[in-house]
């Protein structure tokens, strides 16, 4: 943990949690060379049984406060969250808290049903038998009354229904705390009511449920039971809702007859610039609250047994930090990405069938070339586009789905359901067979059309050097697609693989090449499958090529392998340099998932 994380989350060893506290909250982050405080000094306390709306203006420091309570950020944080005024450890408070963002992402082509029992089956333990899954995932349907979408995929979900079942994902592991981020945004009323209305049944169900509510109507705000009001990053009113008029009206804020009681305290909220006197008597009033609501707790649990309680957890130890085995959720992770992509009927089609489609137009463009000494020129050039086709349609295609899917990844890791080594292999086994698939087809079919050897042993070779070209560029485009913005990745993958085709030994050769750029052809992952796509055509014995000209220069292929310099290589040195290639994009796509999870922080 860096120095300046020192949020000492106290993680609750108890069943039953009363209450959330978090005392002098400070979040701080960089802004260009200064640091911005978003939120100062923040105390508070929020009940389980009661429903509580934290409303404020824009830019007051609502999103930052659940950030920072959800442990969804954790860097630049510093107080003390207590959950019944104990402090508990940051791993087993994660796994008691549920944060339902403004955007929460879902996987395009899984449907309600099959998006609730995956996240039943990673974040319930593998005790729990697949009937009783099935029952809490229909009941958080009905709950939630997503029975006429349950086999939607979520593509085509209306808003209310993608919220709803946003709201059934934090609901599946039942957890204790409930952190909701606007979630009436974009509906209607009648959807935002019924939406709150769900918030306030797990309220009652004595869960600790904090939503953040922009603007309620005054309809809506009756069914929260208690409001925390942020203004400029501190807390203006903390209470149940109907003393809220009452006490802003003691610090000299008359709320007008007939006004909705939201609104005029969001507008109270709004003159922390204008006013600042009256609302600072206001906020120090809340701190003293604050104090004494915590020391009043303290008194509570020690009268009520907290050592029991945590004896009794002591005894049962620490909690591991997944519910099931990481192996589980490799293979859970596996069985999603498949069906996901094999849902995505729209791209599977496209690069399966583009596979095709190339490989018959190149095929039928340089028809038979392939044993022909005057030809040679054109069989090279069928070669390089080939692999161009290969690397660009395998990278492209990941570059542009991988952004969404890290999304989820992200959110889910913070939800504690899986492990980055589990959804690192999953990605990789899941998207490979289809790679494999399109690319065998295409070389098939452009080895065959063309003309090529008909020997087993070179028909493997080529195949070889065409499967790991493909990997290696589905490896980058996943590279590219977790690292970059999704506005970029499309444009860097190109360009960062073109100046690769250049060292490839087609365009110019290695001794036509000035000095410094030499070595860059050791790194071109193109010069690797150009030249072993080249040896497995003309190398390895191939003495005489057709002709059925009077006469063909290239009539040795000997003369072949000179003209492209490559006579010394050696095709295996080619397969270990595109393996290192690949060793090298599985670390760099680890550490990528890594630090795009620490750039979330
Ligand atoms: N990473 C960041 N860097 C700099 N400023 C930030 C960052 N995150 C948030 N802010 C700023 O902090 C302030 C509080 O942001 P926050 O999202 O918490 O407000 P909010 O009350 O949720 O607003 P809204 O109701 O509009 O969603 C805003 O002025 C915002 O621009």
């Amino acid at each position: 943990m860096s120095l300046d994380e020192t949020v000492e989350v106290v993680i609750p060893l108890v069943k039953t949690i009363t209450s959330l506290s978090f005392r002098n909250l400070n979040y701080t982050v960089n802004q260009k060379s200064t640091k911005k405080q978003l939120l100062k000094n923040i105390s508070g306390t929020f009940r389980s049984g009661r429903l509580t709306a934290i409303m404020g203006p824009s830019g007051a420091g609502k999103s930052s406060l659940m950030n920072a309570l959800s442990g969804f950020k954790t860097q630049g944080i510093t107080g003390r969250i207590l959950i019944n005024n104990e402090v508990i450890d940051r791993q087993k408070y994660r796994q008691l808290v549920a944060y339902n963002t403004q955007h929460v992402p879902l996987l395009q082509n899984i449907t309600v049903q099959e998006t609730l029992h995956y996240a039943a089956d990673l974040k319930l333990s593998s005790n729990v038998t697949r009937i009783h899954k099935t029952k809490i995932v229909n009941d958080i349907i009905s709950l939630l009354g997503l029975e006429k979408c349950a086999h939607n995929q979520a593509r085509v979900l209306s808003g209310g229904e993608r919220k709803r079942l946003s709201i059934g994902l934090e609901l599946v592991s039942n957890p204790k705390l409930l952190f909701f981020d606007e979630p009436t945004s974009g509906l209607d009323s009648e959807s935002s009511y019924q939406v709150v209305s769900y918030l306030k049944d797990l309220a009652k169900q004595g869960r600790c449920v904090v939503s953040v509510i922009h603007q309620p109507s005054s309809e809506l705000l009756e069914l929260f039971d208690d409001i925390y009001v942020v203004a400029d990053g501190r807390c203006m009113y903390q209470g149940a809702l109907e003393d809220m008029i009452g006490t802003l009206a003691g610090a000299g804020f008359e709320c007008p007859q007939y006004y909705n009681r939201a609104d005029f305290a969001i507008k109270v909220a709004s003159t922390v610039n204008t006013d600042p006197e009256k609302i600072n008597s206001l906020m120090k009033q809340m701190e003293s609250i604050s104090n004494d609501q915590m020391n009043g707790f303290h008194g509570e649990l020690n009268e009520t047994g907290s050592e029991k309680l945590l004896n009794e957890s002591s005894r049962r130890g620490s909690s591991p930090q997944y519910p099931i085995s990481q192996f589980r959720q490799f293979l859970i992770l596996t069985r999603r990405t498949a069906l996901g992509t094999i849902r995505n009927l729209t791209l599977t089609r496209l690069r399966f069938l583009g596979h095709i489609m190339f490989g018959l137009i190149v095929g039928s463009v340089f028809y038979d070339v392939g044993d022909n000494g005057a030809k040679v020129l054109a069989n090279i050039s069928c070669l390089i586009m080939l692999l161009m086709f290969i690397v660009f349609s395998n990278s492209m295609t990941v570059v542009l789905t991988f952004p969404l899917e890290m999304a989820v990844f992200v959110r889910e890791h913070k939800n504690n359901c899986y492990s980055v080594v589990a959804y690192f292999l999953s990605k990789i086994v899941a998207d490979f067979p289809l790679m494999l698939a399109g690319v065998t087809c295409c070389q098939l079919i452009v080895y065959y059309l063309t003309g090529q050897m008909n020997e087993t042993e070179r028909i493997v070779m080529f195949w070889g050097i065409c499967a790991l070209m493909g990997w290696t560029a589905q490896m980058y485009g996943m590279v590219a697609g977790c690292i970059c913005p999704v506005e970029v990745s499309p444009f860097v993958v190109p360009s960062s693989i073109v100046p690769m085709v250049l060292f490839s030994g087609f365009f110019i050769r290695y001794g036509e090449l000035l000095d410094v750029y030499k070595p860059l052809t050791y790194v071109s992952h193109f010069r690797y499958g150009f030249e072993g796509l080249a040896l497995a055509t003309y190398g390895f014995n191939r003495t005489e090529i057709g002709c059925e000209e009077m006469f063909c220069y290239y009539r040795k292929s000997r003369k072949v392998l000179e003209l492209l310099e490559i006579q010394n290589s050696n095709y295996w040195f080619d397969v270990a340099g595109l393996c290192v290639w690949i060793a090298v994009l599985h670390v760099l796509l680890y550490v990528s998932l890594r630090l795009r999870l620490r750039w979330t922080r």
